[in-house]
Parts: structure tokens; C-alpha cells; sequence
């Protein structure tokens, strides 16, 4: 399995959406090595973890800071649906199932996703500066991003969008039908991406509290009102 996940390719489309740049570029193993090789001239990208329960609103507030910022926006959950999407992906049917089961896809699959969008992003944009939206989820995605990623990288924290359940389900339930076409974003889906949440994420960012690395922000109030509290952490 790991060697398939190794040879995973991916297209990520060049386009604006949400404020983000996405790069079109098919990569392989076989490509991936070679850029690494061509990343050696690359700046160390910073990066800040944006984490929260499903729906909190990590999305809409990572928009807003590409906005105020200048960071780069690649939300996990985005590459994986795209990968799952592409035409001739090897991985579509098992990204489905792990998405509508709330459950976590393994780790090298999301890090090739994330590795080389920053890599294509740094070489066409020149930025360097990138929020990661909804990951890492679990021991897993913490580990395999140990591994392959903390030494190439400066973490500069990790934000954690406080919200309480009922509020993020009504959120995602609306979201849903608001027209979103995502195949998790009905209750039966939500019980259990709530239930990986609770006992796969939280840890994580137990983890990352013990370094001091998180900077919790409530959630609860408007998107403008939490972006107040959000600016504070990026004013320096
Ligand atoms: N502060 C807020 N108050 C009310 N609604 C919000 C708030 N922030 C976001 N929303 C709405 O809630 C829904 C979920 O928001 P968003 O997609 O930003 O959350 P998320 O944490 O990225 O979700 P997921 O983890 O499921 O991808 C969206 O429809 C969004 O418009
Ligand atoms: O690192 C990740 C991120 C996401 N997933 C899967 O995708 C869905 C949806 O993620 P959102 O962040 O809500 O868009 C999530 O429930 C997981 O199934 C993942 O496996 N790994």
C-alpha cells in the first residue's frame, strides 16, 4: 500500500479560489524526487496549522487572513477531494470512503498532496508563507509530517477555532444545504467526524498546547467579530 501511496499523482489546478493559488502541475514519485532536488533553492516555507472542529469556520477565517496577509491557503480536505475528483486518480474510491466516514486518510497521501502544492506555489507565486487548513488530524498525520516535513519548515503556531458541537453541526448542516455538494456534510457523516475529532484530533493539538504552540480563538461569534481576535496573531 505505502509503495501505491508513494506513486499517488496528483493535478492541482492553477486557479483563484477563495484566495487561494493552486498550481496545475502533475507530479509523481518519480517528479516528486526530482523537485525535491529543484527545492533545495527554495526558501523554508512558514507555515501556521489552522485546526478546529468541523465546520468552526477554518475555512472562512484562512480566507480572510490570505486577504490581510499574504499567506497562501491549502486546506487538506481541498487536496484530498480534488485528488479524489481527478480523472484516473488511484486513490478516488478510498479518499470517498475515508471522507464520508469522518475517518483520516493515511498520512503519505495528504503530505505528497501538501508537499507539492507548496513546492509549485513557492515556484510560481514566490510565496512562502502558507496556512495549512485541517491538518494534522491524528498520530498518524503528526507523525508522518514529523518524518517527512518539520525539518524543511518553520512552524510558526497553530490556531484552534473553538466552537461548540451543536453550533459547527447546524453550520455544516446549512452549508449543506446551501448547496456545497460535499458528501460529509449531513448528520450521519458529522456524528463521526465529531467522534475523529474528539478522540484523533484533540490530541493533536494537546500535543502541540504541551509547545506552546497553540492560539486558541472563540469561534462562536461572527465571522467578522472572530477575525478581530484572529488579526491579533498575525500582527507582528
Ligand atoms: N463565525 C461564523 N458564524 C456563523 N457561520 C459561520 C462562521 N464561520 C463560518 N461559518 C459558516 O459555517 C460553515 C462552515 O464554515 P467553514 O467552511 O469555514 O468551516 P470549516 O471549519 O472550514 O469546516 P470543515 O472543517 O467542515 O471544512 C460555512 O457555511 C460558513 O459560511
Ligand atoms: O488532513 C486531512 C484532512 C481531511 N481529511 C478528510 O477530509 C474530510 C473533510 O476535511 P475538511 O477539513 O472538513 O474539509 C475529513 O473529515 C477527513 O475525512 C483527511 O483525511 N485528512
Amino acid at each position: 500500500m505505502l509503495d501505491n501511496l508513494l506513486r499517488l499523482s496528483s493535478v492541482i489546478g492553477r486557479f483563484a479560489q477563495k484566495g487561494q493559488v493552486r498550481i496545475l502541475s502533475k507530479l509523481s514519485v518519480e517528479n516528486s524526487a526530482k523537485s525535491c532536488r529543484g527545492k533545495m533553492s527554495l526558501p523554508k516555507p512558514n507555515i501556521v496549522f489552522v485546526l478546529g472542529a468541523p465546520g468552526s469556520g477554518k475555512g472562512t477565517q484562512c480566507e480572510k487572513i490570505v486577504k490581510n496577509f499574504g499567506y497562501v491557503h491549502l486546506s487538506a480536505g481541498d487536496l484530498l477531494r480534488e485528488e479524489r475528483s481527478r480523472e484516473g486518480s488511484e486513490y478516488g474510491e478510498l479518499i470517498e470512503n475515508y471522507i464520508r466516514n469522518g475517518k483520516i486518510v493515511p498520512v503519505d497521501v495528504t503530505c505528497a498532496l501538501l508537499e507539492n502544492a507548496m513546492t509549485q506555489n513557492m515556484k510560481v507565486s514566490g510565496k512562502d508563507s502558507f496556512l495549512i487548513d485541517g491538518f494534522p488530524r491524528n498520530q498518524d498525520n503528526l507523525d508522518g509530517w514529523q518524518r517527512r516535513m518539520s525539518e524543511k519548515v518553520n512552524l510558526k503556531f497553530v490556531i484552534v477555532f473553538n466552537c461548540p458541537e451543536d453550533a459547527c453541526v447546524e453550520r455544516c448542516i446549512n452549508r449543506g444545504k446551501s448547496g456545497s455538494n460535499r458528501s460529509d456534510d449531513n448528520i450521519e457523516s458529522l456524528k463521526k467526524r465529531f467522534d475523529t475529532f474528539i478522540n484523533d484530533s484533540l490530541p493533536i493539538i494537546n500535543h502541540y498546547k504541551e509547545q506552546n504552540l497553540v492560539r486558541e480563538v472563540d469561534a462562536t461569534k461572527n465571522p467578522d467579530e472572530v477575525f478581530e481576535d484572529v488579526k491579533v496573531l498575525f500582527a507582528d
